[in-house]
């Protein structure tokens, strides 16, 4: 067939298909607009088939296993090992082998339009998409153009990698074999997972952390994750810089490692290196110059956005229909999820696409002018006050809110109480049950700004903190919140105890 150009119109276009993209147009769909998803890779996106689901496929095996190794009775009747192969086609499960079938059918059932290719913006409302079926298309949105197009990964300026066939996070997450020897340089989140999730899986892991391991959390919280990857034989090293990574004749790697030891310098050989040093936005080649936005001293480009994700900044042009006026009216160009570059979780950046959609939506409907109210349908508020984190290593780290530094740099009048969890529920939970919890307290409001637990499946302990805090639920009537006997959860008692309830 010869390749046509076709010109299409919307009431809105979303660039990205990934959980964030989907929900949006979700959103808008059930408002009663029409959408179309753009989307040059595959229908989910990064936490479907790269992300989220395979790293947690591949970690939840060594969890349960772990936990079994860890209470008398059971320990006695099972294996020591994992079955590498089962985990890993368990894995395949999870991400339907890489193919997005069903959730294109999602699309479909929902009444959402697919083009598949590559878009960016032309001028205004229009996107052109070099479509994978060899068309063009030039589309044309009614009322707002949503960027929901992810993050990229960040290449560290280590000597010698740029040249070099390394892992990313995309190739660890759907391996299909697992190393002998891995290297992995980034000690943040995808780092400690994939470190334990390979070691348990049989490799033998080095950790390189340029500073302390998942440092974003108190440092009681982290070391315990520290303790729990050296159970696992990871080589875990802390405050080392990685100077150069060289691949030898044989296929594997050399890395040299500086430490702060006098003669602080080492190597480390492995069969695969992964690199796990951030993200920052996907927003090149977006056509996002062409509108008057820039990357600054040599950083890549971030938006900012207002609490509905509008895109703040957008130039006047003047002449131009579609640009907003100085007093914001007519706006059309908004950003979420990771794309928006404010956090790179996917719960959140679907939090985000709800009130997105939903203000697009009302917005076309005349139903909401200028900014919506803080905790309304249509804004991003919980981004401020109560955003969920879960690192699923084994123990796990959850923390919701502000930190105790966040909270002070805020303002806030703060205080905080910690505890080592020690309740019955810890103790039935597994022998030597290792924990640590915290909560953050607004001493003006006797409210939660923030809480942390550390230890084995606390997770699942993070929903009543993100309920508390969102709630801003008055510590007093805290109080009456009773936790059952004999959970872990047990431990929110404690702490209100020790603050003096
Ligand atoms: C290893 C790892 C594990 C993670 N685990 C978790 C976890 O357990 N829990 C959690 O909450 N978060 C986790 N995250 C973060 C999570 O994956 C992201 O926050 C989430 O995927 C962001 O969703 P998104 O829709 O914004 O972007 P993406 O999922 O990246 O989707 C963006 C989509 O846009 C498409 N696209 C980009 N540019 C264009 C263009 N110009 N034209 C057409 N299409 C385009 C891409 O192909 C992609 O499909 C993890 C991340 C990593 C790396
Ligand atoms: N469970 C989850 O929710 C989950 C899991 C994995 C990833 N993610 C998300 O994906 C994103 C990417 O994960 P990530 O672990 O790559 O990012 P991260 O920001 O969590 O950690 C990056 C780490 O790399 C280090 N680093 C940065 N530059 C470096 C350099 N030049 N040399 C050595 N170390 C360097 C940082 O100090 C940091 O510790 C995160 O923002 C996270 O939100 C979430």
């Amino acid at each position: 067939m010869t390749p046509e150009t076709l010109q299409r119109e919307f009431d809105v276009i979303v660039i990205g298909a990934g959980a964030v993209g989907e929900n949006v147009a979700d959103r808008v769909v059930q408002g009663g607009l029409t959408a179309v998803l753009v989307e040059a890779e595959l229908v989910g996106g990064e936490c479907s088939y790269w992300a989220c689901m395979p790293s947690k496929a591949l970690l939840r095996p060594g969890t349960a296993l772990h936990g079994a190794q860890t209470v008398p009775g059971a320990a006695e009747a099972v294996t020591l090992t994992l079955d590498a192969v089962a985990v890993l086609k368990r894995r395949d499960y999870f991400t339907a082998n890489w193919q997005d079938d069903s959730q294109v059918k999602w699309l479909e059932d929902t009444g959402i339009e697919l083009i598949r290719g590559h878009g960016w913006i032309t001028e205004p409302r229009t996107v052109e998409v070099v479509g994978l079926d060899g068309n063009t298309y030039e589309l044309k949105a009614r009322h707002a153009v949503v960027l929901a197009t992810g993050s990229t990964p960040t290449t560290p300026p280590i000597d010698g990698l740029a040249d070099l066939q390394v892992w990313g996070t995309r190739e660890a997450t759907s391996a299909k074999e697992v190393p002998e020897r891995l290297a992995v340089i980034g000690g943040g989140v995808a780092g400690s997972e994939l470190a334990q999730a390979f070691a348990r899986l049989g490799s033998d892991v080095t950790l390189v952390a340029r500073s302390g391991l998942l440092g974003t959390f108190p440092a009681e919280a982290s070391k315990l994750v520290v303790a729990g990857l050296r159970a696992d034989g990871v080589a875990v090293r802390l405050y080392t810089s990685t100077e150069s990574v060289r691949e030898n004749d044989d296929g594997t790697f050399t890395l040299t490692l500086q430490d702060q030891t006098p003669d602080g310098r080492t190597t480390v050989i492995a069969d695969k290196v992964l690199v796990s040093t951030g993200r920052h936005p996907a927003l090149e080649g977006l056509g996002l110059e062409s509108l008057g936005f820039e990357a600054q001293d040599g950083q890549p480009l971030k938006l900012t956005t207002d609490s509905t994700g509008l895109v703040q900044g957008l130039p006047d042009v003047p002449g131009t229909p579609g640009t907003p006026g100085e007093d914001g009216e007519n706006p059309w160009l908004y950003a979420v999820g990771d794309a928006a570059g404010r956090n790179f979780f996917t719960h959140q950046g679907k939090y985000e696409a709800r009130a997105t959609g939903d203000a697009i939506a009302a917005r076309a409907k005349g139903e909401l002018s200028g900014a919506p109210e803080a905790w309304s349908r249509y804004a991003q508020t919980a981004n401020q006050h109560a955003v969920p984190n879960v690192v699923f290593t084994d123990p796990e780290l959850a923390a919701v809110g502000r930190s105790v530094e966040q909270a002070k740099r805020d303002g806030y009048n703060v205080s905080s109480v910690e505890l080592p969890i020690q309740v019955s529920g810890s103790s039935l939970h597994s022998e030597h049950y290792e924990g640590w919890a915290q909560l953050v307290v607004d001493e003006d409001r006797r409210v939660l700004l923030g809480a942390t637990f550390a230890g084995p499946e606390v997770g699942e302990l993070l929903h009543a903190a993100t309920i508390a805090v969102v709630g801003e639920v008055p510590l007093e009537r805290l109080w009456h919140a009773v936790p059952s006997f004999p959970t872990v959860s047990e431990v929110w008692l404690r702490l209100l105890e020790k603050y003096g309830l």
